[in-house]
């Protein structure tokens, strides 16, 4: 039997959380399997070794002084190292990485390291053998995972070793160049070892137990989440729920392996259990709520536009062209809105109003930015009739004007758009509704 415990930054952010890992493991033989994030943040003050390290790379390049920030992730995995009485040679790996900001380095390699140092720690502390992820995670040239070589070198490795600790985060292209996995990825290393591994389950360690019904930050000691399905999953953490990775159910799906979120610092909480199918019975409503900021809704205003053929298309083909991506769109007779990052949207802003009044002949296009998306995710919702009456009525009452709806056709989530003022006080109103 193997489990694979991939532990967060949060988790990994001290001497005395290395301690908590530690007795995690030794209290199951079968967590034979183990994936670190970097080190993370110890207090609200204290910073991710990550983002330092992003920074340090934005620093050489607008040549600013890198030292100070080196320092703080210098200090920090030495103290770690210092701390434990740990024999890795990480001192003289870290003075590399100084000499080679300052020579010339990729920013995925060095974001990389972050991981790669952290789990050279652990490694030793735990004595488990460290295993490079560039010699595990592979990724083809266009970015795609390479399951039969993973597979491969996977079966190799366990040949010669029982139990491992490998870095999360990043892999290998086919040349061997580092490549790192969008922010909070070593969730997606550890579901491919789980999948890789055939393991009972995969065990997603971090700093709150389990997954909540709301962002903690935004709703006081939300309710938490016994299961889920990772359809629900998926919908709350690309919503923003950001405890796991949205790519991470992928790789258990397939072979129905069960993740459980589970608290580091309180190990006994039964935590998240996320599952393909889930039978429970349906006097609960709500499952989560997530959301996000700083989205623009582009509205297109074109008379007489459902006699012809053709307009969204050729709206969509300008957000193509222009690299956007579309989170939501609703049609009405003579209009439609789309909804789309405005991060995305900022650097063409001009272009693409212009673009799409030519391509599309509209009267008119409107953008209103400062949005919110709010996501209300419930495998409940198709069987009970009146949640979303219930829903408008509760953000009526608080006086909260919603700018656009969207559901989908498995009503397992509603979308709503409110200004970014409205954010907070939306979800603490769907909760208090729903709670
Ligand atoms: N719905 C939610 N449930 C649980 N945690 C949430 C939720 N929404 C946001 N979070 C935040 O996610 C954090 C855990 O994810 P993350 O910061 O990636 O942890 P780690 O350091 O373990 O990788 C929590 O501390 C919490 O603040
Ligand atoms: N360290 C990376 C990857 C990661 O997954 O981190 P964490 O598990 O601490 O969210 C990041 O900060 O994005």
């Amino acid at each position: 039997m193997v489990k694979v415990a991939k532990f967060g930054g949060s988790s990994v952010a001290s001497p005395s959380q290395f301690e908590k890992v530690k007795q995690i493991i030794e209290s199951d033989p079968a967590r034979k399997i183990v994936v670190t994030s970097a080190s993370g943040k110890e207090s609200h003050e204290d910073h991710k070794i990550t983002d330092l390290l992003y920074l340090c790379f934005e620093h050489k390049r607008y040549g600013m002084p890198v030292d100070p920030l080196f320092d703080m992730i210098k200090e920090k995995l030495l103290g770690i190292e210092k701390s434990l009485e740990l024999s890795t040679n990480i001192k003289q790996e870290i003075d590399l990485l100084y000499t080679q900001i300052y020579d010339h380095i990729d920013c995925d390699y060095l974001v990389s390291r972050g991981e790669y140092l952290t789990a050279q720690l652990l490694a030793d502390y735990l004595g488990y053998t460290f295993v490079d992820a560039k010699n595990l995670i592979f990724f083809s040239y266009d970015g795609s995972l390479d399951y039969s070589k993973m597979a491969l070198a996977f079966s190799s490795i366990m040949e010669e070793t029982s139990c491992i600790v490998v870095p999360g985060f990043y892999g290998a292209y086919p040349d061997g160049k580092i490549k790192t996995m969008s922010r909070g990825g070593s969730d997606i290393t550890g579901s491919i070892l789980a999948n890789l591994s055939d393991a009972t389950c995969y065990e997603n360690w971090t700093d709150v137990s389990g997954i909540l019904k709301a962002d903690p930050s935004i709703v006081h000691q939300p309710h938490q989440i016994d299961l889920i399905t990772y359809e629900e999953l998926r919908e709350l953490s690309y919503m923003g729920a950001s405890v796991l990775h949205e790519e991470a159910i992928y790789p258990v799906k397939d072979k129905n392996i069960p993740i459980y979120i589970l608290n580091t610092n309180e190990p006994t909480n039964p935590g998240t259990i996320i599952l393909n199918k889930v039978t429970q019975e349906r006097s609960q409503e709500i499952t989560g709520i997530a959301g996000k900021n700083d989205f623009s809704i582009i509205t297109v205003i074109k008379e007489h536009m459902s006699n012809e053929f053709g307009t969204i298309r050729k709206a969509l083909e300008v957000l193509e062209e222009n690299r956007i991506q579309i989170e939501h769109i609703s049609t009405s007779i003579d209009t439609f809105s789309l909804v789309i990052d405005s991060s995305q949207l900022r650097p063409r802003y001009y272009d693409v109003i212009y673009q799409l009044k030519e391509k599309c002949g509209a009267n008119e296009v409107t953008v209103a930015n400062d949005i919110s998306l709010i996501a209300v995710v419930s495998r409940f919702m198709k069987h009970k009739t009146g949640m979303s009456g219930r829903l408008f009525d509760a953000l009526g009452e608080q006086q909260i004007n919603i700018s656009m709806i969207s559901q989908t056709s498995n009503e397992t989530t509603i979308i709503l758009a409110v200004t970014n003022k409205d954010y907070e006080r939306t979800i603490q109103a769907i909760y208090n509704e729903f709670e």
